[in-house]
């Protein structure tokens, strides 16, 4: 059992009160607010952590916040890719995807990521429905055609989220329903096709456009590390001046999550978090305890001891 799980089976009985009279502003303070909660496939790793994250959705939705999921998975997409030997590259954490491994992408995140998810949530009691960016075209995007200094790029049937219709996921929302959603999207300019989009940008998209509180992004590492691989230089709270100076120096996966966390909380959503996925219950103790873990993104700069010194 780790430290900071939420299990309380161990603690004396006024330390188990106190576990729940901290959660109760929490709990008052999001209730009835939308949640956008994204599932990295890394995050993904053994079914005890994929019951424990299914149990902190359904206790979010018990307890009165309205959970969205989106889900990715890229190492499922990559491990499918592999058994096909199609093989793939990524490009500042995207994957170019030709029109034979478009097709790999959609089967694995809506016929196989997507339904594990929903049968999970829906082991005990049935709340939980699974939609692609293509039904009642959640999702709209365009083809990502330069790279982030503006030069030409082909990452093939690769899109950014141009438009977002949320009225399925409200619909679901307004039903009592958990939506899980997975993120292909319509090409926008040939409204027959399909683009990969990555689930980070895909979840801040849909987090502004529901007008999220909270847009949570598990992940397989405890959260942004400023002097990445160095595990000691964890961010706790970042604002989205610093973080636009600190994006072109990100690699890999962080890219697409940071620059998503930047958007979000740029378009309205109050605080974007990355947690640590493989940390059992880190979602409950990120939004019901007054510590929180990983690395929180608000708009502003974070008030610091010493710059409240200086105000
Ligand atoms: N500065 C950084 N801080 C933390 N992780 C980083 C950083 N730079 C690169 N990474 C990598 O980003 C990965 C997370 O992104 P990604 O693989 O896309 O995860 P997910 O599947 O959860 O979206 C981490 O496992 C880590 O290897
Ligand atoms: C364009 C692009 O890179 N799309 C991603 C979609 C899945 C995803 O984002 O999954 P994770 O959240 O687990 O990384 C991919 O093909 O892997």
């Amino acid at each position: 059992m780790s430290e900071h799980s939420l299990s309380v089976a161990g603690l004396p009985a006024h330390s188990k009160a106190e576990v729940l009279i901290q959660a109760l502003p929490w709990l008052r303070r999001f209730a009835g607010t939308r949640v956008v909660i994204k599932y990295g496939g890394n995050a993904m790793v053994d079914e005890r952590l994929k019951r424990a994250f299914a149990a902190d959705v359904l206790f979010l939705h018990q307890v009165g916040l309205r959970p969205v999921v989106v889900h990715g998975g890229g190492p499922q997409i990559s491990a499918m890719l592999q058994r096909l030997a199609i093989t793939t590259e990524f490009r500042a954490g995207l994957r170019v995807t030709t029109k034979e491994a478009m097709e790999v992408v959609r089967m694995v995140l809506t016929g196989q990521v997507q339904r594990e998810l929903v049968s999970l949530l829906n082991a005990d009691v049935a709340h939980a429905v699974g939609l692609s960016g293509e039904d009642g075209r959640l999702f709209q995007a365009t083809r990502r055609r330069l790279d982030a200094q503006g030069e030409a790029i082909d990452l093939g049937h690769v899109g950014d989220v141009a438009a977002v219709d949320p009225t399925a996921v409200m619909d679901l929302l307004d039903a009592g329903r958990i939506p899980v959603v997975s993120t292909i999207a319509v090409d926008a300019e040939e409204p027959t096709e399909v683009l990969n989009v990555n689930a980070d940008t895909a979840a801040a998209a849909l987090a502004s456009a529901l007008g999220a509180t909270k847009l949570v992004m598990l992940t397989d590492v405890e959260g942004l590390y400023a002097a990445w691989p160095d595990r000691s230089s964890l961010v706790s709270h970042i604002g989205s001046e610093r973080l636009a100076t600190l994006l072109p120096s990100l690699e890999s996966g962080m890219v697409p999550k940071m620059a998503a966390c930047l958007q979000a909380v740029r378009d309205g959503v109050a605080q974007a978090h990355v947690i640590d996925g493989r940390q059992e219950h880190s979602m409950l103790l990120e939004i019901f305890t007054d510590a929180g873990v990983g690395t929180l993104v608000t708009l502003e700069e974070p008030r610091t001891a010493e710059s409240e010194e200086n105000t």
